[in-house]
């Protein structure tokens, strides 16, 4: 594939036009390409856009992504288009990631993970971030980092799309966890341990995904979890924040700015763990926390009385 084939301007779908789609749609249009933003509430005819599309970007949340999915479907599409997928989530019926959703869909195209510490407000203000698109097929992964990089947002290749997907998803979890530590003031070192603890668990939970672990202690792993662990921008942060604070679940969804898919995700991965007979011991605590058969201080008890051990596994 040469640069000048890469250079050109891309006609770009984009379903979802939320937080992130809306500030992706702005990355891409600064770059030059034509960028048609979707959402079920606009007026736009997909199935006119679909037909010239050569980039398909979702930005759905988690509950939406099984229908759009099949909703793209029922339209003519060509062979060539990449799919790319930025939603954090997994489905609840299937335990499977987006991507996996995406690529089952559509078995016969390149399908690219976009995950990294990307706050959106951030991005939208044009401050400085990096991101990561992986996939198998590194020539669409490649298409995908010319499409959105610039001097704001640089864009990194990555080959492990299993891998970089569930850094951005499990780290939901622990921007919940972080926030009820902030909430509660336990203090820095009480943070750094629960992050630290909180990215074995990840490795942990994504090893049984297939994820290369080296993945997790990069921009969609370790990345976000510092991005959204410490900054109360994130929708996450926040429930875990108010939770502490003593609002009820259902009281800070109501007054939410978009969508939290931690507290979904937090539900999936109990049904991995049960499954496949995982330790999750803070995805557990968030999980009883959310469900309020603990409180943020019987939470914390739990996590610090547990049977002592060492820290690695050999
Ligand atoms: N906002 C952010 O900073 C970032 C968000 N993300 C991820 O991107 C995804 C979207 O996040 P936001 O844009 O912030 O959320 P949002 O709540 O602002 O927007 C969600 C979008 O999904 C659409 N949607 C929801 N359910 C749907 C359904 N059943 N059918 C069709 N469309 C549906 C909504 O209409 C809306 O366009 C999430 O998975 C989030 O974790 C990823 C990186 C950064
Ligand atoms: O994923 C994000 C930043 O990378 C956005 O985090 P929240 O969904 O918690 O706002």
């Amino acid at each position: 594939m040469t640069n000048d084939k890469i250079e050109k301007s891309k006609s770009i779908v984009i379903l979802g036009a939320g937080a992130w789609g809306a500030t992706l749609a702005n990355l891409a249009r600064e770059n030059g390409h034509q960028v048609h933003l979707w959402s079920r509430q606009g007026t736009l005819s997909l199935e006119t856009v679909l037909k010239d599309a050569e980039i398909v970007l979702s930005a759905i949340s988690m509950k939406g992504v099984r229908d759009v999915a099949s909703l793209v479907k029922s339209f003519p599409l060509s062979p060539e288009t990449i799919f790319v997928t930025a939603t954090k989530g997994l489905d609840p019926q299937t335990t499977s990631t987006p991507s996996q959703i995406w690529q089952t869909e559509f078995p016969d195209h390149s399908v690219v993970v976009l995950s990294g510490p990307n706050l959106s407000e951030e991005i939208a203000q044009s401050l400085p971030a990096a991101t990561v698109v992986a996939s198998k097929n590194t020539a669409a992964a490649k298409i995908v980092q010319q499409v959105f990089s610039s001097s704001r947002f640089r864009v990194y290749t990555n080959p492990d799309p299993v891998g970089v997907e569930l850094g951005g998803t499990l780290k939901n979890v622990m921007a919940i966890a972080a926030g009820v530590c902030d909430g509660l003031h336990l203090g820095t070192n009480a943070k750094a341990a629960l992050v630290t603890r909180g990215l074995a668990e990840i490795i942990r939970i994504g090893r049984t995904f297939g994820a290369k672990p080296e993945t997790f202690y990069g921009l969609s792993g370790l990345g976000d979890l510092l991005a959204t662990c410490n900054s109360p921008l994130s929708r996450n942060y926040q429930v875990g924040y108010q939770l502490a604070s003593g609002k009820t679940l259902t009281e800070i969804l109501a007054t939410l700015p978009g969508t939290a898919e931690g507290v979904n995700t937090c539900r999936v991965l109990m049904q991995i763990s049960e499954q496949q007979n995982i330790t999750i011991p803070i995805t557990e605590q968030v999980y009883r926390l959310l469900e309020t058969e603990v409180t943020p201080q019987q939470a914390l008890d739990e996590l610090m009385l547990r049977d002592i051990k060492p820290e690695y596994h050999q």
